[in-house]
């Protein structure tokens, strides 16, 4: 029998899930990757195995699924389907937030659950789904440990000068800190880069990770140096729904003359600006780069513009850049919009490969550019499964041999 573990990666506007085979001389191997996406919006299921080829590929139905619960059913019946020649041994979930106190993967139990609970506040996107994901695999799978991997984790190694607001001191002390975000995906990120070139391992880095929620990350010896997100993932960058950086200014003109509540705010910042807010039209890169609609472009331009500006301050924050590298949703399928980001890098000496750029290739500045660029697709879920066997591991060590892994 097959010993498995499952992913789960519950984001804004999908739910990614892995199924992961495990043997204890080799590996892990992926044996499926799947998704559905464009929840509450067009839902879309899709799975493939390990060799690309396409298992489930399916416009779901708004009855069959119109949020993350509806689509957590819907994977739960194809595991049941699908896992017939062995089982599963541990599930290992993404959480965005970990706060101040969980800076490694944990087994959850009810108490970090209550502790991760009380941290939906500060990324409300988010945090609700990758609980709820945790409450209904729980439920359906409760003598398997469950780990949660945090966004948040990876972070934790800046120096506290980075992490700091210019707040009195007693509001950093109670929690409100710059924690950063898209972790996970940052520590892949940094997992690979050296098999691409070993100059990489030591380099001063940028990774921007544009999906959805998009940041960028200063990477130096494989360490985060600084982040674009802060204390929310609401911070930095323009996102689809999601403002990014903004004047606080702002917030208190909105309490003192729009008489708008802090719920009233959160719908706004969280679900209405950003890409949405800017165009009118979507929150999708793609929908916005198909039109020709003046307020489309100019969201774009807004978005590219705000890279821009960020990879200007975390170049500041490395003492200068050696490389850039572009991985999720957008970083990694547009090749349009690291074109309009590699030109506000030119002064950094970024001398993108056009042909390559077009062409989807894994480098993408030419020979003689001085800033490297890359692109990288990134794989939470692998980091996920390997901090999860990680655990498994550990586990195993403080129980009397004979445990299961
Ligand atoms: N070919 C493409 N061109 C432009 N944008 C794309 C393309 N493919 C995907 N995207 C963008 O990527 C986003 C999703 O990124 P992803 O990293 O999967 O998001 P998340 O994990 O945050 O849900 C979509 O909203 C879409 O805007
Ligand atoms: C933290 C965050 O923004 O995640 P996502 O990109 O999945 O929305
Ligand atoms: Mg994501």
């Amino acid at each position: 029998m097959n010993k498995y573990l499952l992913v789960i990666n519950a984001g804004s506007s999908s739910i990614k899930f892995a199924v992961y085979r495990w043997a204890p001389s080799s590996q892990l191997i992926v044996d499926a990757n799947g998704q559905i996406d464009g929840i509450e919006n067009q839902p879309n299921f899709t799975i493939k195995n390990s060799y690309g080829v396409v298992l489930v590929e399916r416009t779901l139905s708004v009855d069959e699924v119109h949020d993350h619960k509806s689509a957590i059913a819907v994977i739960r019946a194809w595991l049941e389907e699908y896992l017939t020649d062995g089982s599963l041994i541990a599930v290992g979930h993404r959480v965005v937030h970990g706060g101040q106190h969980y800076s490694t993967p944990v087994l959850i139990d009810a108490k970090i659950f209550t502790d991760l609970e009380n941290l939906i506040p500060l990324a409300p996107l988010h945090q609700p789904h990758n609980l709820a994901a945790i409450h209904a695999f729980q439920k359906i799978l409760p003598n398997l440990p469950h780990v949660a991997c945090f966004d948040t984790a990876f972070h934790r190694s800046q120096h506290e000068i980075a992490q700091r607001f210019a707040l009195p001191r007693h509001f950093f002390d109670e929690g409100v800190l710059r924690y950063g975000f898209h972790g996970l995906s940052y520590e892949y990120i940094v997992s690979v880069l050296p098999t691409l070139d070993p100059i990489l391992a030591s380099a001063r880095i940028i990774v921007a990770h544009l999906g959805s929620g998009a940041s960028l990350c200063a990477i130096q010896n494989g360490r985060s140096i600084a982040t674009t997100m802060g204390f929310s993932p609401l911070d930095g960058l323009v996102m689809g729904t999601r403002c990014g950086s903004l004047d606080p200014g702002v917030l208190l003109y909105l309490m003192a003359h729009h008489g708008m509540k802090p719920s009233a705010l959160e719908q706004l910042l969280y679900h209405e600006s950003g890409l949405l807010g800017v165009s009118g039209i979507s929150s999708d890169m793609r929908t916005l780069l198909a039109s020709d609609n003046p307020k489309a472009k100019e969201a774009v331009e807004l978005f590219v513009y705000r890279v821009g500006l960020e990879i200007g301050s975390l170049t500041a924050a490395l003492g200068g850049l050696d490389a850039l590298v572009f991985t999720a949703g957008i970083g990694e399928h547009s090749a349009i919009i690291r074109d309009k980001i590699c030109g506000q890098a030119v002064w950094l000496g970024l001398e993108l490969d056009s042909s390559a750029n077009a062409a989807g290739q894994t480098r993408i500045s030419t020979p003689n550019s001085m800033v490297t660029a890359w692109v990288v697709p990134t794989d939470e879920n692998r980091m996920i499964a390997s901090h999860t066997l990680a655990m498994l591991r550990s586990l195993d060590e403080s129980q009397p041999k004979g445990g299961c892994c």
